[in-house]
């Protein structure tokens, strides 16, 4: 334990600074501080020094320059029983506490009207410099970044125990900090300049929002982090509202659940269950888009994550809760009578995410033995007019709209996909087979289980038909027109077994693989 006796006291985020710093004053800690910073502890009657009468140099270039100095650093990074002869010989006093935040670079470039100006004058220089020296020297110097840890830090100086490890600690989250602090800049930078995403290095700075009781299985740990760049409306910011504590199988179902309702127009639910949609539909209100999602497979509906594009009203959360078990309901927002309908149930987890605002770009991670495989994310889209008819018989309008809804579905099911759809709904979906038969004859399956007529419905498929027994096996179902990217070598021999059968079919031109 070593003795706090002077603190560098530089914040910008200016939360708890009084409390903290009149504890620290009552210790009979000196506090050194910056002009604005000293300005409050001023007025809130906290003695502090100015650094600038410590250094003998005023703050300069309109703060870029303030405690960059050989005083406030040689104070920082003097080893306590090595550098003591040194730091007399040049007037250095050493400085046993830090306390600093930083220029506000995230919170500035997030306001829609900053300019590239206003960014780089919130990139802070003289507060990493200093965190890091502080960090550096954590055998005698404490750090401390972030407003939170104010109270224990000043508890641990209070009885005693702002020990090594303490210390360590404190220096490891500053690390982190500077760390995260510099991805921002670094992605911001790149970002305005419209360079490619994926650049040499790969850098993420989360903020961990919770940690989560396990990961997908008991004996994992887990934890979810937010983004730096999360916009409004992504699921690492929704508000719970009600329900036990979400797990991480919970929060993975219920992204799938919201990125695939998220892509209709029309009032539309989607329920998913292990990572895939066994239920979607999109219908005049959401109530009714609920009641044909769920008739799709109320077997696999059971325990699943229900997602709506629409406020949540008191009828269709009467709907739901009283006809199966639900483990989480995510909608854009949750009115009040239908709140108090979910009430009743007090473990469903409900979720709030506010109004969406997409995003262009993106990326997608994925860790590997040793590595990490980035891609942007899949934003492919296809309109009517980029679909290319390739069989004799095209399909009708009808027909068309359910291509694309069932186009639209089959890009959140897991590879390789199959998914049956009839006005505006789907009544199979086969998810995650080694083979696309295999999909096709477990979408036929569902459909007959649930008394779900195939006859005169239309299929998607993620990936194009590698030879013609998909389609054999879609026309023994009753298919009547088919959606894919196309693109086989045996497209020729594909067309021909549909042009056999008298199915439609168009091609995308795109895939939406899913694994
Ligand atoms: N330039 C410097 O020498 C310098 N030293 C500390 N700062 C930052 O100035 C801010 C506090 O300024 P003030 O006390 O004037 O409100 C803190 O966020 C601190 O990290 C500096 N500013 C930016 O680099």
């Amino acid at each position: 334990m070593t003795t706090v006796t002077r603190a560098l006291v530089s914040v910008s985020d200016k939360r708890g600074l009084t409390d903290f710093a009149s504890g620290l004053a009552k210790l009979g800690i000196e506090i050194l501080s910056t002009g604005g910073t000293a300005r409050q502890l001023d007025e809130a009657g906290i003695p502090a020094i100015e650094v600038a009468s410590k250094t003998g140099f005023p703050e300069i270039m309109g703060g870029r320059v303030k405690t960059l100095h050989p005083v406030i650093h040689g104070g920082l990074l003097g080893r306590r029983g090595t550098d003591e002869a040194v730091m007399a010989e040049h007037g250095i006093e050493p400085i046993d506490l830090l306390v600093v935040n930083l220029y506000p670079f995230e919170e500035t470039i997030r306001k829609p009207d900053a300019t590239v100006d206003d960014a780089i004058e919130n990139i802070d220089i003289g507060g990493p410099a200093m965190i890091r020296a502080a960090s550096k020297n954590h055998a005698s110097v404490a750090v401390v970044v972030d407003p939170d840890d104010y109270a224990s830090v000043l508890a641990a100086l209070q009885d005693g125990s702002l020990d090594a490890d303490m210390r360590r600690r404190l220096a490891a989250k500053a690390y982190a900090h500077t760390a995260s602090y510099d991805t921002a800049i670094s992605r911001y930078l790149f970002g305005v300049l419209g360079d490619n995403p994926l650049g040499e290095r790969a850098l993420y700075a989360g903020q961990r929002v919770e940690t989560l009781r396990y990961g997908e299985n008991p004996h994992q740990s887990a934890a979810f982090y937010r983004d730096q760049t999360a916009a409004a409306g992504s699921l690492a910011n929704a508000e719970q509202l009600q329900g036990k504590e979400l797990s991480y199988n919970n929060i993975a179902d219920t992204d799938a659940a919201l990125e695939c309702v998220r892509q209709f127009a029309e009032p539309a639910c989607v329920i998913v269950k292990h990572a895939n949609p066994c239920g979607v539909a999109v219908d005049k209100d959401i109530a009714s888009a609920y009641d044909r999602a769920f008739s799709t497979d109320p077997t696999s509906a059971f325990g699943g994550i229900i997602a709506f594009n629409r406020p949540l009203d008191a009828a269709t959360a009467k709907a739901i809760i009283d006809r199966q078990f639900v483990e989480v309901i995510v909608a854009p927002d949750i009115d009040s009578a239908a709140r108090d309908v979910l009430a009743s149930k007090k473990n469903v987890r409900v979720l709030c995410t506010g109004a969406h605002v997409a995003v262009e770009g993106g990326l997608d991670f994925k860790k590997v033995s040793g590595g990490l495989l980035v891609q942007t994310v899949d934003n492919g889209k296809v309109t009517a007019a980029e679909l290319r008819t390739v069989t004799k018989k095209a399909p009708d309008a009808g027909q068309l709209k359910d291509l694309l809804f069932a186009w639209q579905v089959a890009k959140y099911v897991k590879s390789n996909a199959i998914v049956f759809c009839k006005d505006g709904m789907t009544i199979g979906v086969g998810a995650g087979q080694m083979s696309r038969v295999y999909s096709t004859r477990i979408a036929a399956i569902k459909a007959a289980d649930e008394n779900l007529e195939v006859k005169g419905s239309v299929m998607a498929s993620d990936a194009f038909f590698p030879f013609r027994d998909g389609i054999d096996a879609a026309a023994a179902t009753g298919i009547a027109a088919i959606i894919q990217p196309g693109g086989s070598m045996r497209d020729d021999e594909v067309i021909a077994a549909a042009d056999e059968h008298g199915i439609a079919m168009v091609f995308t031109g795109m895939r939406h693989f899913r694994h």
